[in-house]
């Protein structure tokens, strides 16, 4: 584990099992869980929680967040709609601890409809486990900052 403790978790409607699967997952690896729902199986808005989950990491108020839908690309690009966020979708644990060692990623989405719970937590224990490696890759990160504006 690194020295960030605190992960934000939001998801839509198709994602509310992994997603409750997951605070217990890393609750129990010691991390601070920040779990923004939703809790009930209504239909509901992607966008809405992958904002609302990115504003948190964005405010400070959380150090990484994790967001989940049916592909867990509705909702990443709603949270990367949020200045300062970098958020990647990830299908395999290789790919979630790149996105952590080259491209610093705050937030991780996953898609509940594509990825079983085993290899959801190897993804999310690969994205947690890895630090932001700098050098050449934070050259390149300033790059993505500077285009925010
Ligand atoms: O993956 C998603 C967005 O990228 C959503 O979870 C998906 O579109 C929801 O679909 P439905 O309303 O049919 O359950």
């Amino acid at each position: 584990m690194t020295d960030t403790k605190r992960i934000v978790l939001s998801s839509d409607h198709a994602a509310i099992e992994l997603r409750q699967a997951i605070a217990t997952h890393i609750a129990d690896a010691g991390w601070e869980v920040v779990d923004i729902g939703p809790t009930t199986p209504e239909s509901t808005h992607y966008p809405k929680h992958g904002e609302a989950a990115a504003r948190k990491v964005a405010s400070g108020d959380c150090d990484l967040g994790i967001i989940l839908c049916g592909t867990g690309q509705g909702i990443m690009m709603a949270a990367n709609k949020v200045q300062g966020i970098r958020c990647g979708v990830c299908s395999d644990p290789y790919s979630a601890a790149m996105i952590r060692a080259h491209n610093d990623a705050n937030m991780l989405s996953l898609g509940a409809r594509v990825v079983g719970e085993g290899l959801a937590l190897a993804i999310v224990d690969a994205f947690l486990a890895t630090p932001f490696e700098g050098g050449r890759h934070g050259t390149r990160v300033d790059m993505i900052k500077a285009i925010e504006g």
